[in-house]
């Protein structure tokens, strides 16, 4: 009789910790998975293109910190930009992003040899299932590079790895910026699909990487010298994609357990 009885307690204890596992299994699963860059659906209507369009005001921003590139140029590591703030959003047609960082000053005139534009650039893979190096991909494994300069111009570029960039005949990169309290918000955005060769589709079911780099003109920074993230990715790939569809899941797990474990003591009981 006591044997039965511990046995019961036991499945009950057993009960409660699954219970409380299943209640916070949710809130440890719904965190943003790292180094995601999410995209959120938003109406062409709302004008997202414009930086300070209110489109953006409901859309998650992940900061993204960022390093010197060790390209090897004279001063490589001296660069100032320490992190971009980061976000996209999707129309039917297009994919947005928007990144924002700290600049004092807007230099949008290089009138001597030695004044340098301000400058952001996103990188992409070319063939979304394979990750290329981060240091503008490889032979094998190219990237397309949009590179915008504040003096306005922006560039469809296509690279094999460092000193191997080439323009795009067209450019598909549309980018509006702002500068405003000591702040660059740029936006640049593409349709999503894409047939040309070499030009990255992202009508794809994959995650798609996506890397970031910025240079402060004023601070010398041009070209390899500048400041560069780690590979990101847009979630666009199958799986659990937030809290609803995971909250559902625990939930039946949750049910499932407690089910298992009443039948269970209702087995010891009778024995
Ligand atoms: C982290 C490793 C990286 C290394 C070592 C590196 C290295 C270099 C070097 C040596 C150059 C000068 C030669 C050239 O024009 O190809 C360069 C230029 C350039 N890089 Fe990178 N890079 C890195 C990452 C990135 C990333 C992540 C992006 C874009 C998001 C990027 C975008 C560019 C662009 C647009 C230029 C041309 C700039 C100009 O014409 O002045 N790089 N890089």
């Amino acid at each position: 009789m006591r044997e039965r009885r511990a046995a019961a307690v036991g499945a009950v204890v057993v009960v409660a910790l699954l219970l409380a596992a299943a209640v916070a299994g949710p809130a440890a699963v719904s965190a943003r998975p790292a180094n995601e860059i999410p995209v959120q659906s938003v109406a062409a209507d709302d004008r997202p293109q414009r930086p300070t369009s209110e489109a953006w005001d409901t859309v998650p921003s992940v900061n993204v910190p960022l390093t010197s590139a060790p390209s090897g140029v004279p001063n490589a590591s001296d660069t100032s930009v320490e992190s971009v703030r980061v976000q996209s959003a999707q129309t039917d047609e297009r994919l947005y992003l928007r990144l924002s960082w700290a600049d004092g000053t807007a230099d949008r005139n290089a009138t001597s040899p030695r004044s340098f534009l301000d400058a952001a650039a996103v990188q992409v893979p070319v063939n979304t299932s394979v990750r290329p190096p981060i240091s503008m991909g490889s032979t094998r494994n190219l990237v397309n590079v949009w590179y915008w300069s504040a003096d306005g111009e922006s560039e469809e570029l296509l690279a094999g790895g460092p000193g191997s960039t080439t323009e795009f005949e067209q450019t598909a990169v549309e980018t509006t910026a702002s500068h405003d309290d000591g702040r660059w918000t740029v936006v640049m955005s593409r349709p999503l699909d894409s047939d040309a060769a070499n030009r990255t589709s992202f009508a794809v079911d994959n995650d798609v990487d996506v890397a970031f780099a910025v240079w402060n003109g004023s601070e010398m920074e041009r070209s390899g010298r500048k400041s560069v993230s780690d590979w990101y990715h847009f979630p666009f790939g199958p799986g659990p994609q937030g809290p609803p569809y995971e909250s559902i899941l625990w939930a039946v797990a949750g049910l499932a357990i407690v089910g298992v474990a009443l039948v269970t003591i209702e087995a010891v009981r009778k024995n």
